[in-house]
C-alpha cells in the first residue's frame, strides 16, 4: 500500500526573493476565479426574468470573488510542501518562499473578511453559503479529502460548483431547485476536467504522494471514469432544458459542447496519442466557458423575445 502525504504548514523554503504584486495575484488563482465569477454571474441573471439589480451584481461578484480568492490563497499555504515536490507547482510564491506563510495568511484573511462583509450587506444566506464553500475547498478538500481518498476531487468539487447557486442567492436571498441544476452541471464536469490533467501530471502526483485516481487505480481506469462522467454530463446537460429553465439556444449549444467533451474522452480511452490528455483538459476549460455563455445567451434571447 503506497504511503500518501498529509499536509503540513512547515516552510522549509528559503526566502531568497522579494514578493511582488504579481505573486499576490498568482496566489488568488485569478483565471480559475474569473471562471467561477462567470458561472456566478449566470446564476444571478437566470434568477430573475430580466436584469438583476446592479448593486446585487457588483456586491455579489466582489464578495464571491474575494472569498474564492481567499480560499485559493489558503490552498497555496496548506499545499506548500507538496507544491515544492511537483514540477507544475514548484515555482508558486509560497512554495518558493517569495511570499511567507504569515503574509499569505494575512492576505487571505483580509480577502475572506472583506468578502464576507460585502455579501452580508446583500443577505446572510449568501454570506454563509459562500463561507461554507470557502471552508469546503480550503479545509475539507485541501487539508483532508485530497490526501484521504481518490474520490477527493469528486466530493471536493462541490465547493467549486457552488458559485451559480451563490450568484442566485445573492440576487434572490432564497434557494431554488433551478440553481441546483447549474451546480450539478459543474459538479459533473469537474472529474473529467481534473482527471485529464491528473493523467498528464500523473508522475507529479505520485512523487508528491497525493492519492489521485491515476496514481491509485491506474490510467486506464481513470480514462474509463472520464468517459463515464462525460456521458453523464450529456444527460445532466439536458436538465435545464427539460426543467423549462433554458431554451433551444442552450439545448443545442450544450449538446454540441458536451458531445465534444465525450468525443475527447472516447479518443482518450480508445485512441490515445501523445498530448491528448492535456488537450482534453484544455478543452474542458473552453467547454465550461461555452456552456455558461450558452446559458446566458439563451436567457438574454428569451428575455428580449
Ligand atoms: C475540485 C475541483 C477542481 C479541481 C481539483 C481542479 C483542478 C485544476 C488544476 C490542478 C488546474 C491547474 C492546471 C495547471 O496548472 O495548468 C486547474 C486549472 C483550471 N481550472 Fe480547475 N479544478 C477544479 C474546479 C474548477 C472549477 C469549478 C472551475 C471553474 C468553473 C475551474 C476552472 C479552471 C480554469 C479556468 C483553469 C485554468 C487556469 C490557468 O490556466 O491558470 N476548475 N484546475
Ligand atoms: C468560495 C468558493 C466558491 C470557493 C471555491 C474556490 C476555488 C478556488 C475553487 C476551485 C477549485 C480548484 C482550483 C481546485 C484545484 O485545487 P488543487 O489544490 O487540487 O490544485 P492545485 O494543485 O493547482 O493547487
Amino acid at each position: 500500500m503506497a504511503k500518501f502525504n498529509t499536509p503540513s504548514l512547515a516552510n522549509s523554503a528559503p526566502n531568497t526573493e522579494t514578493a511582488q504584486w504579481r505573486d499576490y495575484l498568482e496566489l488568488t488563482k485569478p483565471k480559475v476565479v474569473a471562471m467561477l465569477l462567470l458561472t456566478a454571474m449566470v446564476g444571478m441573471c437566470l434568477a430573475v426574468p430580466s436584469l438583476p439589480p446592479a448593486h446585487a451584481v457588483i456586491l455579489g461578484l466582489l464578495g464571491i470573488g474575494m472569498q474564492s480568492a481567499a480560499a485559493a490563497v489558503f490552498n497555496h499555504v496548506i499545499d506548500q510542501r507538496i507544491d515544492r515536490q511537483m514540477q507544475r507547482t514548484i515555482h508558486r510564491p509560497v512554495a518558493k518562499g517569495r511570499v511567507g506563510t504569515s503574509q499569505a495568511l494575512a492576505f487571505g484573511g483580509l480577502l475572506m473578511v472583506a468578502g464576507f462583509a460585502l455579501l452580508w450587506v446583500l443577505n446572510a444566506l449568501v454570506a454563509w453559503l459562500t463561507f461554507a464553500s470557502l471552508i469546503g475547498y480550503a479545509v475539507v478538500y485541501t487539508v483532508w479529502l485530497k490526501h484521504a481518498t481518490p474520490q477527493n476531487i469528486v466530493i471536493g468539487g462541490l465547493a467549486g460548483a457552488m458559485p451559480p447557486l451563490l450568484g442566485w442567492v445573492a440576487v434572490t436571498g432564497t434557494l431554488d431547485p433551478h440553481a441546483l441544476l447549474l451546480v450539478m452541471l459543474i459538479f459533473t464536469w469537474t472529474p473529467p476536467h481534473f482527471w485529464a490533467l491528473a493523467i498528464h501530471r500523473e508522475k507529479d502526483y505520485a512523487k508528491a504522494g497525493v492519492p489521485m485516481l491515476p496514481v491509485t487505480h491506474g490510467v486506464e481506469f481513470t480514462k474509463t471514469m472520464i468517459l463515464l462522467y462525460t456521458l453523464l454530463l450529456v444527460v445532466v446537460g439536458l436538465l435545464p432544458w427539460l426543467a423549462g429553465m433554458s431554451g433551444l439556444i442552450y439545448l443545442f449549444g450544450s449538446l454540441a459542447l458536451n458531445l465534444g467533451f465525450a468525443w475527447y474522452a472516447w479518443q482518450l480511452k480508445f485512441h490515445d496519442r501523445k498530448g491528448l490528455a492535456w488537450q482534453t483538459f484544455k478543452y474542458s476549460i473552453w467547454h465550461v466557458f461555452g456552456l455558461f455563455v450558452a446559458l446566458l445567451a439563451d436567457h438574454a434571447w428569451r428575455a428580449i423575445g
